[in-house]
């Protein structure tokens, strides 16, 4: 069906029934909380909650019936107080459950201290909580993590809520406990694709949380991410810009911890976590350079930057579009609330929220307000249903520790396969003097070391050439490994810049050689198109890093246009490139846009497009998000 921006009943009652679920859920969570609603009360059974809701939902649910694992409620207690029986024994068993969560949370947890695993309290006085806090940090100690308190509960001090709503009695808190890596391999890595319209705000806000200090309004904060001399003088991020952002394991912002510009190396050896963002370009003029940006970086999360006073306009839509193609989590920060009147806020608040609840994005839109919210939604923001919505301000810095708080603690996504082969996909090239040539990318599976024998292609005939990985960097520091799901650059042995490209990949050297493909069928959705789309129509096709003119060679129908969901075999034109399937597509060309999931990589002109579709198909795609 044609997106004619007007919802269908059906569209609509299902967008209502999850959002009424939701918020019935929510009250329901709060009411438990305070004491209202016994745990017992069937409705929160998760059968009542809509299939929609149960992805972000239904973990908590059970943590609140306390289902989870309740039995060894009481045994928590007891480590946490060191008065079991055996109270050094304690300590150790206390270090077991903590390096289980932080094994299960990639590098770190949060734990809610002075509750039950099933949500009650433990009922603690200021005391009990004090010790329960000391022994939690010995405990992290003897496992090389350490503890940062984010907020109390009837504690007092520089973390108390300020919401009192004495839903739990007793002294609790929420203590993030990260593990402190032994090397650089271990550091965790996050990506962030940050986009928005132009002058939403996007360099200013990166250079505000990053650096630290405030911005005046006018642009100085923005000053210190530019790459190029001529974004300076223009003012417009032309490059994919690319900024970092370190947490230790102590949780403080490593950045600016010294009040002074810190080098990507040093940010890098003192952090435990890094969030990498790239500042994609917001004019329109180079929404290619962003398309390959949000394509080639393989982000974790996507960032939506809107300015107050103007709302979603211009590019932000397709910006938004396009994370929802490649269904990466989105959450949004509408910045300049300083200078805005609050009926112009409230306007675009409102439109964000329509924007997110149509069928086309199907969120649900979370306005975070306070540290509670943060830490809430950050722990289920892996679910992508949850779309959080900041307010900030830059220049009186209003919401920001929030802002920061969340990008602490924002969660690991593992879609990332670190047992499969080694593939690294190559999104830009170097000559390095003194070093020769070097690649950059992303570990998309398996792991690889400094001095490993791989190949590089796919080159014009659809070769790859044997090198062998010279060195290897993170974040600019040389490592040994590199493991499915880091980004890195590699130092590659006698091999010339000429010879690599973005989009090619390296591979451990294999007995046969790869496969690659010039020819594949994928299952696409023309989102906006001019006409009627039909064989030997052809356009830019990108698919992760991979950039080339395609052309279409047959499709399941005489011809296909806006709305339509079709099967449609591609022929790349200049060279074949090394493809799998459920890989995301993304081709446009003037107006015309599509998305859409390689299904088949070996298409067979002989059979209809459905059969080849249906061969390529047993290795699970992704869906494709509604229309
Ligand atoms: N008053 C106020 N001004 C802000 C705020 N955030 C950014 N600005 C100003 O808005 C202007 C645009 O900010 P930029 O960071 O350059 O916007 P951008 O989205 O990065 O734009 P491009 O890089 O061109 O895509 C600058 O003059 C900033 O000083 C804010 O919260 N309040």
């Amino acid at each position: 069906m044609p997106p004619t921006g007007k919802l269908s009943y059906e569209e609509r009652k299902r967008g209502e029934v999850a959002l009424s679920e939701f918020a019935e859920y929510a009250d329901k969570q709060q009411a438990h909380r305070s004491g209202q609603v016994a745990p017992s009360d069937s409705r929160y059974s998760t059968a009542s909650v809509s299939r929609d809701l149960e992805d972000h939902a239904e973990l908590d649910i059970l943590d609140q019936l306390g289902l989870s694992d309740a039995p060894h409620a009481a045994k928590l207690k007891e480590l946490l107080l060191g008065t079991g029986d055996a109270v050094e024994d304690s300590l150790q068993v206390l270090a077991g459950t903590l390096q289980t969560r932080i094994d299960e949370g990639h590098g770190e947890t949060i734990f809610d201290l002075g509750l039950e695993d099933g949500g009650e309290s433990m009922g603690f006085d200021l005391d009990q909580w004090k010790t329960a806090l000391q022994r939690l940090r010995e405990a992290a100690e003897t496992i090389t993590a350490h503890c940062r308190v984010l907020l109390t509960y009837n504690v007092g001090g520089p973390e108390e809520s300020p919401v009192t709503h004495g839903r739990v009695h007793g002294a609790w808190g929420k203590v993030l406990v990260r593990h402190h890596p032994d090397t650089i391999e271990e550091m965790a890595e996050l990506r962030i694709a940050v986009v928005g319209n132009v002058d939403a705000g996007k360099s200013t806000t990166l250079g505000v949380l990053v650096k630290g200090g405030l911005d005046d309004g006018r642009g100085r904060a923005r000053i210190n991410l530019f790459r190029h001399k001529h974004e300076i003088e223009s003012g417009r991020t032309s490059s994919v810009g690319l900024e970092i952002m370190g947490f230790d394991s102590r949780g403080e912002i490593v950045s600016n911890s010294q009040g002074r510009k810190l080098s990507w190396e040093e940010i890098g050896k003192r952090s435990a976590k890094v969030i990498s963002f790239s500042d994609l370009a917001g004019h329109e003029r180079y929404l290619r350079t962003t398309v390959f940006g949000m394509l080639s970086s393989s982000p974790n999360y996507c960032l939506l930057m809107v300015a107050a006073n103007n709302g979603l306009i211009g590019m932000s839509k397709e910006h938004l579009g396009i994370a929802l193609a490649l269904n990466v989590p989105v959450m949004v920060i509408v910045t300049k609330i300083d200078i805005c009147p609050p009926n112009i806020l409230q306007e675009t608040l409102s439109q964000l929220t329509k924007i997110l609840k149509s069928p086309g994005a199907h969120k649900i839109p979370i306005f975070v307000k306070n540290m509670e919210e943060t830490i809430n939604t950050a722990t289920q923001f892996v679910s992508q249903r949850i779309c959080p919505i900041f307010q900030v301000s830059n220049v009186t810095g209003e919401n920001l520790d929030l802002v920061r708080t969340f990008l602490n603690i924002l969660p690991h996504r593992g879609q990332y396969d670190p047992d499969g082969a080694f593939e690294f996909l190559i999104n830009d090239t170097f000559s390095v003097p003194h070093v020769g040539t070097v690649v950059a990318g992303v570990v998309k599976s398996g792991v690889i070391h400094a001095g490993d024998s791989v190949i590089v292609g796919p080159d014009s005939l659809g070769q790859f050439t044997t090198t062998v990985i010279k060195s290897i960097e993170r974040k600019r520091i040389p490592v040994n490994a590199c493991f499915a799901g880091q980004s890195g650059s590699f130092a590659l042995k006698r091999v010339r810049r000429k010879e690599v490209r973005k989009g090619m990949v390296v591979l451990k050297k294999m007995d046969a050689p790869p496969k690659v493909y010039r020819e594949f069928v994928a299952e696409v959705l023309i989102l906006s198109h001019a006409t009627t789309i039909k064989p030997k129509y052809q356009a830019m096709l990108h698919v992760g890093a991979v950039s080339q003119t395609c052309s279409v060679i047959d499709i399941d129908r005489p011809f296909i246009r806006t709305g339509d969901r079709a099967l449609v075999a591609f022929r790349f034109v200049q060279r074949p490139e090394f493809l799998a399937p459920g890989d995301r597509v993304l081709f446009r060309e003037g107006k015309t846009k599509g998305l859409g999931i390689v299904k088949s990589i070996d298409y067979d002109p002989t059979k209809p497009l459905s059969a080849n579709a249906k061969e390529g198909a047993s290795t699970s795609a992704p869906t494709i998000p509604h229309d």
